[in-house]
C-alpha cells in the first residue's frame, strides 16, 4: 500500500479503538481519495499527505458541521471555510470534524450534545476547550496537527490540557469565512500540533488576507522562516498579574523555570504589569455573551439544522425547535448577553465592557514599548475532573483568567509544553506584539528545542 494511504488507515485504526471521542464526524473515504491521489503524484501542496482535523464549528462542504450542537443536527454546508479551502489547496487529508463545547462556549469540552471528549493523559479529566476534541485528537495521535479556534483560549487551554502547541495568531491574520461566529470581534482560527514547527507550518498555510471577511488584514510573512533557535537580546516581560495567588504552585513553577531556561539561553526578563487584567474576565463574558445572543439568532430551525413536532405558527415552532436544540450553557449565554444589550443596561454593561477592553488593549500597547514578548501560564490549573465544574459555571469561567486578555486585545499568542504536575501537562504562553508571531514562534521554537516536554501519554 502507498505511503499515505497507509498513514490514514493507521490514525483511522486507532480512532477506531479509541476512548477519546474526540471526533464528532469522520471522514475516512474522504481521507483515503485525497491521500491516493498524493501518492499518485495529482496532488502537491505544504501538507501534502499530512493528516489535519477540523474543529466542528468551521464549515466543510459536504461534511456534516453542528458545531457540538443538536440544532445543527444534519447539516451538511454547501461550501468550505476559507480556512478549510486552503487547507485543501495544499494537499491536507482532513480526517473529520473534530469535538468541542457547543458554539464553542466553555473550557472542557463538556458542553457538546456528542458528549464529552476525555484527555489522552488521563481519561477520568477534561481535555480543555473549547477545541478539546482538536487537542485530544492531536495528543492521541489521530491526526498530526488540527484547526481550532480561540474565542478565549479555545486553542491555548485544550493545548496547554493535552500537552501539545497551539496558536492565538493576531485578529485580523486568519480569515473566519467559514467560520460559525460564537464573538466575532474576538475569535480566530489557530493551528494545534504537536510541535512549533508543524504549527508554524499550518499557520503559512491560513493566514492571509481574504476579501470574503471584512476584518481581514493584509499582511504578508512566512512563519517557518522564523523556526530558528535564537533568543539572544530578546526581552521576556512577566506580567505579575498572571502568577500567585489562583494560580496553581506547581504550574507557577514550571512558568519560571521555563523563563530562567530562556535567561540562560540569552534572553533577558523583567517583571512588568498589565494593571487592568483583574477586569479582563467580567469584560470577555459580558461582551462575548452580547454577540452570542445576536449571532445566534438566526438558529431557528426552518432553513437548516433540527426540525422537530408538527409546523405551527412561526413563534410556536421557532420556540420549540430552540428550546430542544440548544444546551443549557448555549440559553445561559443567549439570556445573558440578550440582557445586557437590553434598553437600560445596554450601557451599564456592554458600553462599560467595551470600554474596559480598550484599556487592555492599552496596558498591552505600553507593555510591548519595553519588551519584546510576554511569559505565563496558559491556564492557572493542570486539566480538571470531568464533571468538577458542572454545577458551577462561574468556576468554569474563572479557569480563562489568563487567555482572555490576549482576545480582547486581539494580541498573538502561543501555547506550549512546560513541564507536568504529576502525569498531567503544563503549558506556557508566549504573547506577542500585534502580528509578532515570528517572534512567539522563534521564542517557543527555542525553548522546545532545548527542553523535552514534547511527550506521548503513556500508552501512545
Ligand atoms: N471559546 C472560547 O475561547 C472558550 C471560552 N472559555 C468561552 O467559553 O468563551
Amino acid at each position: 500500500m502507498a505511503l499515505y494511504e497507509e498513514s490514514v488507515h493507521k490514525a483511522f485504526d486507532r480512532i477506531k479503538h479509541s476512548k477519546l471521542n474526540a471526533y464528532i464526524t469522520l471522514d475516512k473515504e474522504g481521507a483515503l481519495e485525497t491521500a491516493g491521489k498524493v501518492d499518485d503524484g495529482k496532488v502537491s501542496g505544504r501538507l501534502a499527505g499530512m493528516t489535519v482535523a477540523v474543529k466542528d464549528c468551521i464549515t466543510t462542504k459536504g461534511l456534516l458541521t453542528t458545531c457540538g450542537s443538536k440544532i445543527l443536527s444534519g447539516y451538511v454546508p454547501p461550501f468550505d471555510a476559507e480556512v478549510v479551502a486552503r487547507l485543501r489547496k495544499e494537499g491536507a487529508v482532513i480526517t473529520g470534524k473534530t469535538n468541542m463545547d457547543e458554539f464553542a462556549m466553555g473550557t472542557s469540552t463538556e458542553s457538546s450534545y456528542y458528549g464529552p471528549t476525555k484527555n489522552p493523559w488521563d481519561l477520568t479529566r477534561v481535555p480543555g476547550g473549547s477545541s478539546g476534541g482538536s487537542g485530544a485528537a492531536v495528543a492521541g495521535l489521530e491526526c498530526r496537527m488540527a484547526l481550532g479556534t480561540d474565542t478565549g483560549g479555545s486553542v491555548r487551554c485544550p493545548a496547554s490540557f493535552c500537552g501539545v502547541v497551539g496558536i492565538k495568531p493576531t485578529y485580523g491574520l486568519v480569515s473566519r469565512y467559514g467560520v460559525i461566529a460564537y464573538a466575532n470581534s474576538l475569535e480566530q482560527v489557530g493551528p494545534m500540533a504537536r510541535n512549533v514547527s508543524d504549527a508554524a507550518l499550518l499557520l503559512d498555510v491560513i493566514a492571509g488576507h481574504d476579501p470574503k471577511d471584512s476584518t481581514s488584514v493584509p499582511h504578508d510573512a512566512c512563519y517557518t522562516d522564523h523556526l530558528v533557535e535564537d533568543v539572544k537580546g530578546l526581552t521576556i516581560g512577566v506580567p505579575k498579574e498572571y502568577f500567585g495567588e489562583g494560580t496553581d504552585k506547581k504550574v507557577d513553577n514550571a512558568v519560571w523555570s521555563a523563563i530562567m531556561k530562556l535567561d540562560k539561553l540569552g534572553a533577558d526578563y523583567k517583571e512588568v504589569s498589565l494593571p487592568h487584567t483583574k477586569y479582563a474576565l467580567s469584560a470577555y463574558y459580558i461582551i462575548a455573551m452580547c454577540e452570542a445572543s445576536s449571532n445566534l439568532a438566526r438558529f431557528d430551525g426552518l432553513r437548516y439544522g433540527l426540525r422537530i413536532g408538527k409546523d405551527e405558527n412561526w413563534h410556536t415552532t421557532f420556540s420549540r425547535i430552540r428550546a430542544e436544540g440548544f444546551g443549557e450553557e448555549v440559553k445561559r449565554r443567549i439570556m445573558l448577553g440578550t440582557y445586557a444589550l437590553s434598553e437600560g443596561y445596554y450601557g451599564k454593561y456592554y458600553l462599560k465592557a467595551l470600554k474596559v477592553r480598550t484599556l487592555i488593549k492599552q496596558d498591552f500597547e505600553k507593555v510591548f514599548k519595553g519588551v519584546d514578548v510576554l511569559a505565563a501560564p496558559t491556564m492557572p490549573t493542570t486539566a480538571f475532573k470531568i464533571g468538577e465544574h458542572a454545577d458551577d459555571p462561574l468556576s468554569m469561567y474563572m479557569a480563562d483568567i489568563d487567555t482572555v486578555p490576549v482576545n480582547l486585545a486581539g494580541v498573538p499568542s502561543i501555547s506550549v509544553p512546560c513541564g507536568f504536575a504529576g502525569k498531567l501537562p503544563i503549558g506556557i504562553q508566549f504573547i506577542g506584539g500585534f502580528f509578532d508571531e515570528p517572534k512567539i514562534i522563534r521564542t517557543a521554537h527555542t525553548y522546545e528545542l532545548n527542553t523535552d516536554f514534547q511527550k506521548l501519554p503513556e500508552g501512545f
